[in-house]
């Protein structure tokens, strides 16, 4: 068997749909599959903690755009997207899974990503920091790189964050009795890449917005790992 594809996964927040990718990795869900480093754009998030906890400790670091614009004077939102795709491409990852990454990525980070760009050197104002390091592969990284991210909703349906929130709201006016959780490739445009997987959520009569979160959590966590699995099937060995 090949080495383990690795995946490189970028999170803001409380990392449930991290932690459905690290409990699958390795899996027959998931064959030959390492998460093999965790990027936040937050600090202190719940995310990194279950990272750390992962037996081995999964390297992490942090990456937050105002304390990038902060730290380096007259930089501008691009600048942190390539130095966030500088840190990615220095993961050497197979594939890139937004999973609940709360920033919108610009097309100088995608253009990286792609191998169409190169990223620029890491800012000299910035000291960057990874728990838990770890070795990285001699092996060179394969261009593109690819990314994909999971979105509480169906294709062409409450693109943006806030999606249950805005579909819950839909559901309470009588536009809708059904929403959905999709993984899609990541393009410029928000939302709008290829669906790799989607499935429909029902909302029920008498659901609170806490009932529909947990109906719709529970179906991320399948199939974030099934769109992960996807692309690295996709991938020549
Ligand atoms: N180029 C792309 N970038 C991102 C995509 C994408 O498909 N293409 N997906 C999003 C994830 N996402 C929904 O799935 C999403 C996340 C956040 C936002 C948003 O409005 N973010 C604001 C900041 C909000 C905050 O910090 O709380 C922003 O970036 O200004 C929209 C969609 C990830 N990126
Ligand atoms: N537009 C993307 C988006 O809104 N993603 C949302 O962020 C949450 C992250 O949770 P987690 O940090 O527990 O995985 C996910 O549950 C998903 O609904």
């Amino acid at each position: 068997m090949s080495s383990p594809k690795r995946i490189t996964v970028l999170i803001s927040g409380s990392g449930t749909n991290l932690q459905a990718l690290m409990d699958a990795a390795g899996s027959s869900r998931l064959p030959n599959a390492q998460i093999t480093h965790v990027i936040s754009s937050r600090s202190a998030v719940k995310g990194l903690e279950r990272a750390s906890a992962h037996e081995p400790p999964i390297p992490t670091q942090v990456c937050a755009l105002k304390t990038f614009l902060n730290k380096v004077p007259g930089s501008s939102r691009e600048d942190y997207d390539k130095e966030v795709a500088r840190r990615v491409v220095e993961t050497k990852p197979d594939l890139v899974v937004l999973a609940g990454w709360m920033h919108i990525l610009s097309p100088a980070f995608l253009a990286i990503l792609e191998g169409t760009d190169s990223a620029p050197p890491a800012p000299a104002q910035l000291q960057t920091s990874v728990t838990n390091p770890s070795p990285l592969p001699s092996a060179a990284t394969r261009f593109p790189i690819p990314i994909i991210n999971l979105h509480p909703a169906l294709p062409g349906e409450f693109d943006g964050a806030n999606a249950i929130g805005r579909a819950y709201q839909a559901f309470q006016d009588g536009k809708i009795t059904r929403t959905g959780v999709m993984v899609h490739k990541v393009v410029a445009e928000v939302d709008a890449g290829k669906p790799l997987v989607i499935r429909e959520v029902e909302i029920k009569e008498g659901d609170s917005l806490d009932d529909l979160e947990a109906r719709m959590h529970g179906v991320e966590h399948e199939i974030i790992v099934d769109g992960a699995r996807v692309i690295l099937e996709s991938l020549s060995t």
